[in-house]
């Protein structure tokens, strides 16, 4: 698949919803419940991060949730990526960007939401096709006044940032023009999964799921 077309069904995916829950599970039973309380609460598209042993099972697991759009985060190298794919993840999400990456989505036809922090490495990934990119970390780099600063120059690369994004700054974010969703954890938190309260995240989501975009 070529990046552009990549980027496309990547652009699509984040315009879901204005939030993409991030999630770290430990426990892959959990797995289906969790993605139907977050898709019925209104957050149908999930980033699944590798950082987990039970990563790949729990992608598994939650493809079969009706509504759902599940992909994996943190993907690295393009071993990850195809384990990811090979899981049933429908895209991936990095923090970064590699030439080795790029080409592996692009083999696996696996959209990819790369990630950026500089106006070089963002330059770098529209040059390579890719104008949909996640801005990583966030809140340490400058948040949205550096995401708002980069819409100047760079004004047709949309971003969906991550890390350090809360209920009580998504708003800021999402009111950029350059800005079509977050990414965050906050949504399903450790405690909440782990206890299976499913009620408070179906809660949180749907209060996500209602923020308003610029
Ligand atoms: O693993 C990845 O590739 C990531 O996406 C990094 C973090 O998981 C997200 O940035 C979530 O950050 P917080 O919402 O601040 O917890």
């Amino acid at each position: 698949m070529n990046p552009e077309l990549q980027s496309q069904k990547t652009r699509a995916l984040c315009r879901l919803a204005p939030v993409i829950p991030v999630i770290v599970i430990k426990n892959a039973e959990r797995a289906a419940g969790l993605a139907r309380a977050l898709v019925s609460g209104g957050l149908p598209v999930l980033e699944i991060t590798l950082r987990s042993d039970a990563a790949l099972d729990a992608i598994r697991a939650m493809s079969g949730v009706s509504g759902g759009h599940v992909g994996a985060g943190t993907v690295l190298t393009p071993d990850d990526a195809k384990r990811a794919k090979d899981a049933g993840a429908s895209f991936a999400v990095s923090p970064g960007l590699t030439d080795r990456l790029i080409a592996a989505c692009e083999e696996l036809e696996l959209p990819l939401l790369p990630g950026t922090a500089t106006a070089s490495e963002v330059m770098r990934a529209a040059d390579a096709g890719y104008d949909m990119l996640k801005f990583f970390p966030a809140e340490a780099i400058g948040g949205a006044p550096a995401l708002k600063s980069l819409a100047g120059p760079l004004p047709k690369v949309s971003f969906c940032p991550t890390g350090g994004i809360s209920v009580a700054n998504a708003g800021d974010y999402l009111s950029l023009p350059n800005v079509v969703c977050v990414g965050g954890s906050w949504i399903a938190t450790d405690a909440d999964v782990s206890a299976e309260n499913w009620g408070a995240i179906q809660e949180r989501a749907h209060a996500a799921s209602r923020l308003s975009r610029g």
